[in-house]
């Protein structure tokens, strides 16, 4: 297994079972307990989506994979402001290190400098990782769905509702999306981006909407670049995105959420 989404699963076994020694599970888990401030990740969406707006998940991401580096200017507390005041029903924060130059940090930056709610950004392997997040004020988390089997899925499904936060599942295929089904999240990420060999294409969403059912919100990841693609989308009804670089790219990126869904 050498494509990137293997190295990176690689990599996050060694981080959990590094992070477990320095903390453990039930202790963080006691910290994830005491917090009472979910703020309502997929209640966010639905409410921009019952006013006609469409439900954008803003990214912060420094880097990723694909590009290298995509912000050399990286305050995200200046980032989630923006995007709060410019339309965002939510911001997605990288937290992986190695790959994406993410941190634990940047969550919780991010989640001080606004009221959005937040997804935890990261490839989830591990119950533990789940319980982190949620010690770190993480609203909701990714579950992909190209990383665990049916049985974890809905084993870390069910560790993360119980902690009261939302699941988005990650698809990028048809046979990903019948396993995804089987869930009980509403939210239903499509990720345009093949993340064994990074191609993009918008059109992935397009072809496996006829596959997916009334009742589940679908969100449209990566690779949403111009209004254009935004226009196509709403088209098909899909109203709920996810979008990282053309944001990160821009110098002021709630501006550029603004520019690129008319909020
Ligand atoms: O972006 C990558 O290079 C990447 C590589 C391997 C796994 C995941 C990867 N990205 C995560 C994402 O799915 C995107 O950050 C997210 O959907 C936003 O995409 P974009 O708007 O194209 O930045």
């Amino acid at each position: 297994m050498n494509d990137i989404l293997a190295r990176i699963l690689e990599t996050k076994r060694i981080e959990v079972s590094t992070a477990r020694q320095m903390r453990s599970e039930a202790d963080l888990l006691r910290e994830a307990k005491s917090r009472k401030d979910l703020r309502g990740f997929g209640r966010a969406i639905e409410e921009k989506i019952a006013q006609g707006k469409p439900g954008v998940i803003a990214e912060i991401k420094k880097a990723s994979p694909s590009r290298g580096v995509i912000r050399e200017n990286f305050v995200p507390a200046e980032i989630a402001t923006s995007y709060a005041a410019h339309g965002a029903a939510c911001l997605s924060v990288l937290t992986d290190v190695q790959f994406f130059q993410g941190s634990y940090d940047y969550l919780r930056q991010a989640r001080a400098a606004c009221t959005l709610p937040v997804l935890r950004k990261d490839f989830i392997i591990d119950p533990y990782q789940i319980v982190h997040a949620r010690a770190l004020g993480a609203d909701c988390i990714l579950l992909i769905v190209a990383a665990l089997n049916p049985a974890e899925l809905r084993e870390f499904e069910e560790v993360a509702m119980e902690l009261g936060m939302d699941v988005l599942a990650e698809v990028h295929d048809r046979a990903e999306l019948d396993t995804a089904l089987t869930l009980h999240t509403p939210l239903l990420g499509v990720n345009n981006r093949n993340l064994r060999n990074f191609e993009t294409s918008i059109h992935n969403t397009l072809d496996l909407l006829p596959a997916i059912p009334e009742g589940k919100r679908v969100v449209t990841e990566s690779g949403i670049l111009s209004p254009a693609d935004v226009a196509q989308m709403r088209e098909h009804k899909v109203d709920a995105f996810l979008v990282g670089e053309a944001f990160m790219r821009a110098p002021e990126p709630g501006v550029a959420l603004q520019e690129l869904f008319g909020t």
